[in-house]
């Protein structure tokens, strides 16, 4: 038998559960008057009311009994004074530093700790400052005005939850964004709309080791170099870190004036108020961090010097020790009556169940008696439509934190009034629920009376505050954190440590393996061979399918440059190209007829077309100025029996001389051509017919003002026109292409030749991207 069985107040709390496991909570009630006003504590401005608990005042006696026999209040002291409690990693777990004034001394071996933890907020504050007040710039000299969070863990639930509770406090120009999955869905829909320039990464990873956060921050580095136009020293505008692997960070590209870092000593799942909270405070500036911060502190004192009788975070943390050990619930519902909360419980899941999910004790035995519940939760009165009949009628018992404030953020109308009444509500219905009797005295049918009882009996607490603040905020964490530690003290476990994640992370990179080797031989079990061949297969799939975006990196493709007087062919990784003469009289099938002798042997696997005239949506939507017809509708893919991309020629040639940020592209040919791309996105323009001077652009650039006006004076109007558009649109840099660029002399300010083989560049590029 375990210590913890064995211990006097186990032994009677388990005889004392028995007697009370046939009393009803009405019964409770009613033979105690006092109940309510007995069973409530305030602490760091929350008021918890618990008396709607399957308590007496001998069940409380026997439980504080319990956590001093467990040595609750030592092992808290250790923790606040800086001792090596996590005992698998010998570390301290020293999370309550982070807020504690600087005037404070917490040593970790010897050293001082607290002014460190100040030195880090002082840096934070001047930068989180400077973004603010838009005195921080981008690559471009634009502020910042996006900021996006990369972290999975520790490093995401509590910043996410954090931004999401504080969102009425957050300054509403900036775009705050999270991206913790390495499903890639998760970076591209974060980012879609943001503009590079004005967007700083901040990659949060306490081990910048971890290969999702890792991941998405090279994905994160590869969409700002597109822009930059491959300009390393970018990074340093646009990216962050905050850790603790100094070597890592640097390794990055990340100089250690851009990294904030923490300690071994803050567990990731504890660390929301470290540095990893940067995106926090810029989010709600500085001031109201350091609120934050003081409802952390406030509760950490309230939990380390109240006696426990009156100490909030070890009442609840022992009513969920009760419920757990002694009436076997499995789980423990937090309800939020706040939308702000709504990722609250989602915060806690991984405080709570990373910390305490554990079935050996500290000295490595196995435990007899259950430990961490599974902590779950949605915002009220959303949860009251779905899952709530459960908690009601269902067969277990579910323990429920009901959390509320007096006051709304958004007051209006009786919506507060009406979420108030439903939270107070549903904790009355729980409790007392609806006898028989009672559904009969309304009259309801006796066949369908044993459905409309409440057993009731269902305990829950009731977690009050005047407003959610940053301060309110900072207190309930705090009392969760403690709570966690209060039940890890009494079942004698390591709340700090969680190799519980380790085994799946080192199989994970096996199976990837085996993924992207797809002949290697598998040796897993027999289900996990099924389910690797299964992807290798799905994955072959997804890169044969006839007009996938994306064709194999080893793929051939073939591109097809369509032009007034010649039609240009090449293959992928073949230098040579294949030419043929264009007339009035091409058609399609023509072209493709003439071009086969010319390509004859080559073998691909997609074919982009460059095509002179406007493509909308892949389509052609124009016959050509100088070709024949039928160019409109003709089904490239049959004729060429594989997947087709069609690209207007310009926009073409323009991809292919694309490196990042805004670039116009210009054709100097027979016309204007004109292709305008910003962070990647290509979009073709007809700014060849607009007017000018008594013509249009293209009378006076085109092949016949070259012809018409001489190159002297042809070279002043191609310098007149680069020079509108570019104040008219602003690209970081102008492309020339075209047949006639050789006869400018000289280049217009940020202009540069373009090489017309980049047309095939482009045609190759369209089948590597996946926009
Ligand atoms: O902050 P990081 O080092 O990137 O870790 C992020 C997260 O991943 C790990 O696997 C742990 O399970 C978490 O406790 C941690 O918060």
């Amino acid at each position: 038998m375990s210590a913890l069985r064995d211990k006097v107040a186990w032994h009677n709390l388990q005889a004392h559960s028995q007697e009370l496991a046939r009393q009803h909570l009405r019964d409770l009630f009613a033979a105690d008057p006092g109940r309510a006003d007995r069973y409530r504590v305030e602490a760091a401005g929350w008021r918890l009311d618990y008396a709607r608990h399957r308590i007496t005042d001998q069940t409380l006696e026997q439980l504080f009994a319990l956590a001093r026999e467990c040595g609750l209040e030592a092992r808290r002291d250790a923790m606040f004074a800086g001792e090596k409690v996590n005992t698998t990693e010998q570390r301290a777990a020293l999370h309550i530093a982070l807020r504690t004034p600087a005037r404070r001394v917490i040593k970790v071996d010897g050293v001082n700790v607290v002014p460190e933890v100040h030195a880090v907020l002082k840096r934070m504050r001047e930068f989180a400052t400077a973004i603010r007040e838009g005195s921080w710039l981008g690559f471009s000299g634009r502020p910042i005005r996006n900021i996006v969070n990369i972290g999975i863990g520790g490093s995401d639930l509590g910043p996410v939850m954090a931004y999401e509770a504080l969102r009425q406090y957050s300054d509403r120009n900036l775009a705050v964004r999270f991206v913790s999955n390495v499903d890639y869905t998760d970076f591209a829909e974060a980012v879609h709309d943001l503009r590079p320039e004005e967007t700083l990464f901040i990659v949060a990873s306490k081990t910048f080791t971890t290969l999702e956060t890792m991941t998405n921050a090279h994905s994160a580095r590869d969409w700002l170099m597109k822009a930059a136009g491959g300009d390393k020293a970018a990074v340093a505008k646009h990216f962050v870190a905050l850790s603790t692997n100094e070597r890592a960070v640097t390794e990055f590209g990340i100089s250690t004036e851009q990294m904030y870092g923490f300690w071994d000593w803050v567990g990731g799942r504890y660390s929301m108020d470290s540095s990893i909270g940067l995106s926090t405070m810029i989010a709600i500036g500085p001031e109201a961090f350091a609120e934050l911060l003081a409802g952390f502190h406030v509760m950490d004192e309230h939990f380390r010097s109240a006696p426990l009788e009156r100490n909030l975070p070890a009442i609840m943390g022992l009513l969920g020790v009760w419920y757990t050990d002694f009436f076997g619930a499995e789980t423990q519902a937090v309800l939020p009556y706040e939308q702000y909360l709504k990722r609250f419980p989602a915060y806690l899941q991984q405080l709570t169940m990373e910390s305490n999910g554990k079935h050996v004790t500290i000295a490595g035995e196995q435990v007899d008696y259950a430990t961490g519940p599974v902590y779950w939760g949605e915002p009220g009165t959303n949860g009251q439509h779905s899952f709530y009949q459960l908690i009601h009628q269902g067969t277990r018992l579910i323990p429920c934190d009901f959390v509320g404030f007096g006051q709304s953020l958004n007051p209006y109308g009786r919506h507060h009034d009406l979420l108030l009444a439903n939270m107070i509500a549903q904790a009355e219905a729980l409790a007392m629920g609806k006898t028989l009797q009672q559904v009969r005295a309304e009259g309801i049918d006796a066949s369908l009376a044993p459905h409309r009882v409440f057993e009731g009996n269902r305990p829950s607490s009731l977690l009050l505050a005047d407003r959610l603040t940053p301060h309110a905020l900072g207190a309930l964490v705090a009392l969760y954190e403690h709570i966690v530690f209060t039940q890890a003290a009494i079942w004698d476990i390591n709340p700090f440590d969680q190799w519980g994640v380790e085994l799946g992370k080192q199989l994970a990179l096996r199976v990837v393996d085996d993924i992207e080797s797809p002949r290697k031989p598998l040796n897993h079990d027999s289900a996990t061979n099924a389910a690797i061949a299964w992807y290798r297969k799905a994955r072959r799939k997804a890169e044969q399918t006839a007009g996938a975006p994306v064709v194999h990196a080893q793929s051939r493709v073939l591109v097809i440059d369509v032009g007034g007087s010649h039609v240009k062919a090449m293959l992928s990784g073949n230098k040579r190209e294949a030419v043929i003469k264009s007339s009035r009289k091409l058609t399609p099938e023509e072209m493709i007829k003439q071009l086969r002798p010319a390509m004859r042997g080559w073998k691909y696997d997609a074919v982009s077309i460059g095509y002179p005239g406007p493509v909308v949506h892949e389509r052609i939507a124009r016959e050509p100025y100088n070709l024949g017809k039928g160019w409109v509708g003709f089904d490239f893919g049959k004729a060429f029996g594989c997947p087709v991309k069609l690209i207007n020629d310009a926009a073409m040639q323009a991809l292919g001389s694309y490196e990042g940020g805004r670039m116009l592209f210009l054709g100097l040919g027979t016309g204007l051509g004109s292709a305008f791309i910003v962070d990647g996105i290509v979009e073709p323009m007809e700014l060849a017919h607009l007017p000018y001077r008594k013509g249009t652009f293209e009378d006076y650039v085109g092949a016949r003002g070259l012809k018409e006006a001489g190159k002297k004076k042809w070279q002043a109007h191609v310098f007149d026109v680069i020079g509108q558009l570019q104040a008219a649109l602003e690209p970081d840099y102008v492309v020339l292409g075209g047949g006639n660029v050789r006869h400018l002399d000289e280049l217009p300010d940020n202009a540069r030749r373009g090489d017309n083989l980049n047309a095939f560049a482009g045609g190759f590029r369209l089948w590597e991207r996946r926009s």
